[in-house]
């Protein structure tokens, strides 16, 4: 177990303390300034159960926490969680991925339960279903592949059907190129993704199920530039991550507009901090990882990005684009299909360091997490007020670990970090060595609850605001 520092709540002032007689006179300004933190020690004891006894507090992952909560759901994967039956191989990767990210292992005996249950969930002609005897879905196959890999013992891997798992994504195949969740489903971009990113995962990608799949995703972009689950549908922060890293891995980014899409996602980062799934709509602690991994990878894909830019100024338009200017062809070399090492594409990738500082505000996304999903008994949540469960607690921390610059496999995302991996570009905040350096985070600068608030009011969802209000008391007055 890591002796990380964990969050003893910061001691207030005594209000019975008597009154110092001989207190200065005060500006208008300082006493605004009181206000204001007052304000804020009545949110952090909201939060924390404590008021802070400065106006900077420390953020920090509640690490032990968090790994209580998940290991415990593991270890009662079957009595605790019968109403999501459909959905079991899930919850193992709800809790084993973020177990992972918090270096966390788990004793061989947990792990191989894990293994063995998902063994039950896979289905003789291929694919996982989600519970033994159910019909295999790709979403549920994604689950469970990854959480196999993620155990990465040899009976893990072993246990992984590969010419069962190739039959059944080809069967799963449209012929317009793209996938159907299972016999007789939805067609989706969700479907594309876990389709190619299991078939990356153990190196069964082969052009066969790679035709059409990059063709479909493109014209599931949006006027908007986000990406949509199916051509014509509204740009989601889900399908927008599904979508870029199935191209990434097929090696087809360039089939987007990434430009458009990057101004998208951006901007679906609030004033609260945190990010919402689409145009509109409040915040949520997932999305830190939809949409924060999503813009995170376009900092490797600096040269299309690039490219894509020079060609929109210049006055020469590709032919066949659409509402968002992205060039059917692609606007990189031609690839040969007959030699696509797919094999190779994957792992290249994550293998490519930053080549820009994160395009998002990664450390407003850090405090977001840290401030305004982490529960204090451990779990991770959507937003406060909304109670902690383990698919939040599982894409709150990946947000987290997107959010985090530097080499993912010497890091340990245990307080707030900032600042850029790549040579020469400007830090935000530095880091001593390749140590975490943890922030002080000034946090009237956050500013969050208040406007998570504000937008409740501004969009008319008075029945949410009334709820923010009522765990914000001090807060009424001044709004
Ligand atoms: C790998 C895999 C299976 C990925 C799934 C990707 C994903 C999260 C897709 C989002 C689906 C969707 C339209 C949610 C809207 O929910 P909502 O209306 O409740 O939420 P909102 O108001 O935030 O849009
Ligand atoms: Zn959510």
């Amino acid at each position: 177990m890591d002796s990380s520092p964990q969050p003893a709540p910061p001691t207030g002032r005594d209000p019975a303390a008597p009154a110092d007689p001989e207190l200065p006179r005060l500006t208008v300004t300082q006493v605004e300034q009181m206000k204001v933190e007052a304000r804020v020690a009545d949110i952090y004891r909201v939060l924390y159960g404590a008021a802070p006894n400065t106006k900077s507090v420390m953020l920090e992952l509640w690490r032990d926490q968090h790994i209580e909560y998940l290991t415990h759901g593991l270890r009662h994967l079957g009595p605790a969680f019968h109403v999501l039956d459909a959905n079991r191989p899930w919850l193992c990767y709800w809790m084993v991925h973020p177990l992972a990210l918090l270096d966390e292992v788990l004793d061989d005996d947990l792990e191989d339960d894990i293994v063995d249950f998902l063994a039950r969930c896979q289905d003789k002609d291929g694919g996982y279903g989600g519970g033994p005897g159910q019909l295999p879905h790709l979403a549920t196959t994604y689950a469970a592949v990854n959480t196999l890999v993620t155990i990465g013992s040899k009976r893990a891997l072993s246990s992984i059907n590969r010419d069962n798992l190739y039959k059944f994504m080809l069967r799963m195949k449209d012929e317009s190129g793209a996938f159907r969740m299972h016999d007789g489903g939805e067609i989706d971009v969700r479907a594309s993704y876990t389709a190619i990113s299991v078939a990356s995962l153990v190196n069964i990608l082969d052009v066969e199920l790679a035709k059409g799949v990059g063709d479909y995703i493109a014209r599931c972009q949006t006027y908007e530039g986000g990406i949509a689950g199916e051509p014509h549908a509204e740009a989601h922060g889900g399908y927008t991550f599904c979508g870029l890293a199935a191209l990434i891995l097929l090696n087809e980014a360039e089939k987007l507009d990434l430009p458009c899409l990057i101004d998208w996602v951006a901007f679906r980062q609030g004033v609260e901090c945190g990010f919402q799934g689409r145009t509109n709509k409040l915040v949520d602690g997932c999305y830190s990882f939809w949409q924060g991994a999503a813009i995170a990878l376009t900092q490797k894909l600096v040269m299309i990005i690039d490219e894509q830019l020079k060609l929109s100024y210049s006055c020469k338009k590709p032919s066949g684009e659409d509402a968002c200017g992205t060039s059917s062809s692609g606007c990189t070399s031609e690839k040969s299909s007959s030699v696509v090492d797919y094999a190779k594409f994957g792992f290249d990738f994550i293998q490519r360091s930053n080549q820009i500082s994160p395009l998002f505000h990664n450390i407003a996304l850090q405090q977001y997490i840290l401030l305004c999903a982490q529960v204090l008994e451990g779990g991770l949540r959507d937003k406060p007020g909304k109670n902690r469960d383990h698919y939040h607690s599982c894409y709150c921390l990946s947000g987290l670990s997107v959010s985090q610059p530097g080499d993912w496999r010497r890091r340990r995302p245990f307080t707030l970090r900032g600042g850029s991996p790549a040579k020469g570009e400007g830090m935000p905040f530095r880091r001593r060595g390749r140590r975490a350096h943890p922030l002080r985070v000034d946090i009237l600068r956050c500013h969050v609850l208040r406007h998570l608030l504000h937008r409740c009011l501004a969009t008319g969802r008075l029945q949410e605001a009334a709820r923010w209000l009522a765990l914000l008391p001090d807060l009424h007055m001044n709004t």
